[in-house]
């Protein structure tokens, strides 16, 4: 089953500009260890009526408030946060432990809004802190190079480090009230503005921890309730109901708080807290885990005030649903880091513009490189963002998202397409994608297309590896397709093979699937990157750093030549191998680069038999299904599929489907569907005023690779309602069954805006 990544998240009350003139040293260079960074998130403490007075009046200039954080924090922040008032602070533990105290009891206290990334620089500095952090007024270049190093090592640390980091022992610690963080999605979930969630986001964050950590949260249905129930004292029963008129269990969780009577006031929730918890609960398994993860429920609930229940529900869905994508927390951190320039107020407009864009383009750049904010943000804090791309490099041992390719449905539409360019043909091979990484030191991990950690599946590659690696190679990424492969004949298998193997806890002894990779691009060689490398010398590099070996693993067929008729050959004998077509790329010059998480025109793929159809299949989730008849009286005999809008973060429905299912994998589904029946299709399933109405509704968790004859508009279907016209959407004329996805996870089904770039390239619209 796929289930949402669990959450870290860190809350911030960073207010958008300061009025505070805060010395800026990096023109001139860096003097002062305490004035490397020019863009500080400052903190703030700000009372609560002032929170939300902010909150509402985001462009009013504000004053800034005084930081308020213990004093050892504050000293511990002393690279970020400048802080002109504290030369010769005589700081220890005494202190901060007092600071701490008087904290707890002062109620009327400022809230103490400590950005948790303040809390994380803090925590990662704090070592550095009590050894080396004398309140330096000069710096050595020396020191500079030391504090890149230190960095470099705590996030190296950070990433081995498997169970409680130091962060979150420290943001446990952490003063940042749960009631923001709530207060902060209550204002996205009120709006679909993107630009007011952005607002909303500037001032406070969330991440998901990295998806290759592989942390699941995404606890079911039932089990919350179970912990809603004890927590609150009302039944089951009534929950039930409730959940049935009102869809959104984080919704029913708050109304039966707000019904219930309480004695005494719990104590706040913190963030550090509640995201300590969410961890811990992710990480329970076995025996009677369930049991241990409905108490640790149940003990959050307990403390939750206003509309945090519905909150901490949601994120135990494992998703939020407020509107907040990616792409969003990504332009609100950038955005962040601008404004907190010190003259932001007074630059011209444009100079706002650009600047606000540029950043934007390269957090996201650098996102896709390093998909991991633990390092992100310390580094974001730490220095200017135009030289953010040079310090949070791509390295070996984290995945970065695979580039994607265009589909084609000519290949006359593929010499239109590159015209003069030179370009490549390989095999497509139909397998899973494989990105394998090796470490200086020889750690070696597989992912996924999905950047999950594939090590386990893989023992056998695993093993295998290091005869494929000459001595004069150490660290890699490579980015290949697994395919099941006959070790008798020597050939590739179909996908059909591939995906009999088991995904998890695989033991070599058993594997009775042999598997063969195909390289087709390297990333990462040597210690140094090649995503800015034309292909040709990609692929050089490839060849000459890595051994064929056989069985094992073989460079990806290719042929240069650019005659059509050469490319149909090709086409032709890459079926006859069991592959799926070609992959057409982009072989020299500036747009020959490795694009990270882009489905970029400079890859193509053309698929065999869609040259004349659809040029692609489709990734959809089962939101429905329908009982069967005759023969398929014990299974369902049809579903409800729907694909993804990002930008609703909707599931749109798109078609009913029975044809191409197996009576084998009829029995499958029936069985694997199962956990994820609810009474009711979930709220943000986008149905329309005519909706398809199955027997059974599902959560979103089931994927189907499927292709169709054509795509219509429809009144009952509503894929990417709103872009073809006002009131209907989109669906699928014949649809077929090909495959299960089980390396996607719903959120990454097609998305509307594909099925209406597909709607929009038939040849009669
Ligand atoms: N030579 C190759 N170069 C690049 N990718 C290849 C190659 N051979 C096989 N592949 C696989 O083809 C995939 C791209 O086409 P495919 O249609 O299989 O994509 P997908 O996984 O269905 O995703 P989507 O439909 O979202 O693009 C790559 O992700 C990779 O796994
Ligand atoms: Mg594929
Ligand atoms: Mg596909």
């Amino acid at each position: 089953m796929k289930q949402a990544k669990l959450g870290s998240f860190f809350g911030g009350g960073a207010t958008k500009a300061s009025s505070k003139p805060a010395t800026n040293s990096s023109q001139e260079g860096i003097k002062d260890p305490s004035m490397e960074v020019d863009t500080p998130l400052e903190i703030k403490g700000t009372s609560d009526a002032e929170q939300k007075r902010k909150h509402t009046d985001l462009d009013s200039d504000s004053d800034t408030e005084q930081v308020h954080m213990p004093k050892q924090k504050r000293r511990a922040t002393k690279s970020i946060i400048i802080d002109d008032d504290d030369e010769g602070d005589d700081d220890n533990d005494e202190d901060y432990k007092e600071d701490l105290d008087q904290e707890e009891q002062d109620d009327q206290h400022p809230i103490n809004i400590t950005s948790a990334v303040n809390e994380k620089i803090a925590s990662q500095e704090q070592h550095k802190v009590s050894t080396e952090l004398n309140p330096a007024t000069t710096t050595t270049t020396e020191e500079i190079v030391d504090d890149e190093l230190e960095y470099e090592q705590a996030a190296q640390e950070e990433m081995e480090q498997q169970n409680e980091t130091a962060y979150e022992k420290e943001s446990a610690k952490a003063f940042v009230p749960y009631a923001v963080l709530c207060r902060t999605f209550e204002k996205c979930e009120e709006t679909t503005k993107r630009l007011a969630i952005t607002e909303n986001l500037v001032t406070l964050f969330i991440q998901l921890c990295p998806d290759y950590e592989g942390l699941e949260l995404g606890i079911g249905e039932s089990l919350l309730m179970k912990a809603i129930a004890r927590s609150t004292g009302r039944s089951m029963k009534v929950l039930k109901d409730d959940y049935t008129t009102i869809g959104d269990l984080g919704t029913v969780a708050k109304n039966s708080k707000g019904s219930q009577r309480t004695l005494f006031k719990p104590k706040p929730l913190t963030t550090g807290h509640v995201f300590k918890t969410l961890k811990e609960i992710a990480r329970l398994s076995g025996q009677s885990s369930q049991n241990k993860k409905v108490d640790k429920i149940q003990g959050l609930l307990v403390a939750c005030q206003e509309n945090e229940a519905k909150y901490v529900i949601r994120q135990l869905e494992g998703k939020l649903r407020i509107g907040m994508a990616e792409q969003t927390v990504l332009s609100a951190l950038a955005q962040a880091s601008v404004m907190n320039k010190p003259d932001y107020e007074k630059w011209p407009q444009q100079k706002k513009e650009e600047s606000l864009a540029t950043a934007t383009d390269i957090l996201k750049s650098v996102h896709n490189q390093l998909p991991n904010y633990d390092m992100i943000v310390p580094a974001l804090l730490k220095y200017p963002i135009d030289q953010l791309l040079s310090k949070c490099t791509m390295r070996p041992g984290i995945p970065l998202k695979p580039m994607l390719a265009h589909p084609t449905k000519s290949l006359p539409e593929i010499l239109d397409r590159f015209q003069d360019q030179a370009f490549t043909c390989e095999y497509k091979y139909d397998g899973e994608r494989a990105q394998i990484h090796r470490t200086e030191d020889g750690k070696i991990s597989i992912y996924s297309r999905n950047s999950e950690d594939m090590s386990v599946r893989y023992p056998d590659i695993m093993e295998s590896i290091s005869k494929w690696i000459p001595s004069s190679t150490s660290s890699f990424i490579l980015d290949c397709e697994a395919v099941a492969w006959d070790i008798e004949k020597g050939s590739i298998l179909p996908f059909q093979i591939l995906s009999t193997r088991k995904r998890k806890d695989v033991r070599e002894d058993e594997i009775t699937v042999r598997v063969a990779i195909y390289a087709f691009d390297c990333l990462y060689l040597n210690g140094k990157s090649l995503l800015q490398e034309p292909f040709q010398e990609r692929r050089r590099l490839l060849h000459s750093s890595f051994i064929e070996t056989k069985n094992q693993f073989y460079f990806a067929e290719y042929m240069n030549s650019t005659d059509i008729s050469d490319i149909q050959t090709f086409l032709d004998v890459s079926i006859q191998n069991n592959c799926e077509g070609l992959m057409v790329k982009s072989f020299d010059g500036k747009h020959a680069t490795y694009e990270p998480s882009r489905r970029s025109r400079n890859w193509l793929k053309v698929k065999k038999d869609y040259l004349n159809g659809m040029g692609d299949s489709m990734d959809l989730v089962v939101m429905g299904a329908y009982h069967g008849r005759g023969k398929r009286t014990s299974v369902y005999g049809g579903f409800l599929l729907g694909c993804y809008d990002p930008d609703t973060e909707e599931f749109q429905t798109i078609c009913k489907i029975g044809t191409g299912f197996s009576e084998e994998i009829l029995k499958t589904l029936y069985e694997q569907l199962k956990p994820h029946i609810i009474p009711q299709p979930k709220k943000f399933y986008c149905l329309g005023d005519n909706p398809a109405t199955p027997d059974i509704w599902f959560e979103p968790s089931v994927i189907f690779e499927v292709k169709c004859a054509d795509l219509s508009i429809s009144p009952t279907y509503m894929a990417g309602v709103g872009q073809v016209n006002d009131a209907k959407g989109i669906s699928l004329r014949f649809p077929r069954f090909i495959r299960l996805r089980e390396d996607k996870e719903p959120e990454q089904a097609t998305s509307s805006g594909q099925i209406v770039e597909f709607y929009f390239a038939q040849s009669n619209i």
